[in-house]
């Protein structure tokens, strides 16, 4: 279909391909490999790569061109789908709290919004997830009512599975097929009707293994896989393959998986993405916070300026936590700190 287009994208110039193809960023570091230099094409860029460093990577050099051919399309065919299917905006319009107490709001997100959701163990952050999933109509435990471009959806809309506004990553991940992540994958994208059902698959699973801090392999049974692998498998498939305009995530744990990684893979300028979550970093991702207090919205923070600046160092201290946590999971002694 764009043979012509890949032949000439591996040829650009690398700088020139990157500005003209931003999200080929990720291809590259999906894979763990540097950007091709200025001056060199993607072509040039995979002929000088080191045979080691392609071999600790678990990539063959002749695969580098269909991974590439294969994430193309898929750009392609994503940019293509309706992607915001006429999604201008979800309105929350207020219910009330546990105690019925009146939650006097109205809350407009647009595309390219990324909402967090913080406040205490049981306070209801995945019951205002689970109110949108459902465009709630007041028919909820907390009475809200969702809106889509200002209009309650029709009956349809809320209900329909095929073209479904929402995709939904909670936080139990049960799978019951006996089936292996390849075939699992594959059986998603060919429901999806992606053309190049193999690349796409071998592209979920890459950025999967990219996520997951234990690596898996295409013939993995999908129930032997970790809470964590799965989780990534999920997210992964979720970026890659779904079109639903409004994204929610219910709390991406410590589970060993990249989560701000996993954060800035699901988060897409023409989408509207919710997020609870009781880490500092990924709260902070987002342009405002809602704070839920029993069972209600409580507040309404913008991430400010000096909170944006603090999020570096905070990455900081988490990274270094991380490092603390891999090296537990190794079974070294946590010392040298
Ligand atoms: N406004 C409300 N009115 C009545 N019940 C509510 C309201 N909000 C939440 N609940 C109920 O409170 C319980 C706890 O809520 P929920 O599971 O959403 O908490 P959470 O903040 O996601 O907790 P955690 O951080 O542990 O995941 C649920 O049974 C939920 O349906």
């Amino acid at each position: 279909m764009n043979g012509d287009r890949i032949t000439t994208l591996l040829r650009m110039d690398g700088d020139e391909l990157l500005r003209s193809e931003p999200n080929l960023r990720d291809f590259f570091a999906s894979l763990g490999l540097c950007l091709p230099r200025e001056g060199e094409s993607a072509t040039d860029y995979f002929a000088s790569l080191e045979s080691g460093l392609l071999e600790d990577l678990g990539i063959e050099r002749s695969e580098l061109g269909e991974r590439f051919a294969a994430f193309v399309r898929l750009m392609d065919g994503l940019k293509s789908a309706r992607l915001n299917q006429g999604v201008e905006s979800v309105t929350i319009r207020g219910g009330h709290d546990k105690d019925g107490n009146q939650e006097a709001l109205e809350l407009t997100v647009r595309p390219g919004e990324v909402i967090s959701i913080v406040g205490p163990t049981g306070s209801g952050k995945s019951r205002l997830l689970a109110d949108i999933e459902w465009m709630a109509q007041g028919d909820s435990p907390t009475g809200r009512i969702i809106l889509i471009n200002g209009q309650a959806p029709e009956a349809g809309k809320r209900f329909s599975i095929d073209h479904k506004l929402v995709a939904q990553l909670s936080q139990n991940m049960n799978f019951v097929m006996d089936m292996t992540v390849e075939e699992f994958v594959a059986m998603h994208a060919e429901s999806r009707m992606v053309e190049d059902v193999a690349g796409v698959t071998a592209t979920i699973i890459g950025l999967a293994n990219d996520l997951a801090g234990e690596k898996f392999s295409p013939a993995t049974p999908v129930t032997s896989l970790s809470g964590g692998q799965s989780r990534a498998l999920m997210i992964a498939d979720t970026s890659c393959l779904s079109s639903s305009p409004i994204v929610l995530i219910d709390e991406i744990e410590n589970a060993g998986i990249d989560r701000k990684r996993a954060v800035r893979t699901l988060v897409d300028k023409r989408k509207i993405v919710l997020m609870a979550t009781h880490d500092p970093v990924l709260a902070l991702m987002g342009d405002r916070r809602l704070v839920i207090k029993n069972g209600g919205i409580s507040r309404i923070l913008e991430t400010s300026a000096v909170e944006r600046a603090n999020l570096s160092r905070f990455e900081e201290m988490d990274n270094c936590l991380q490092a603390v946590r891999n090296a537990l999971r190794r079974g070294e002694r946590i010392e040298g700190v």
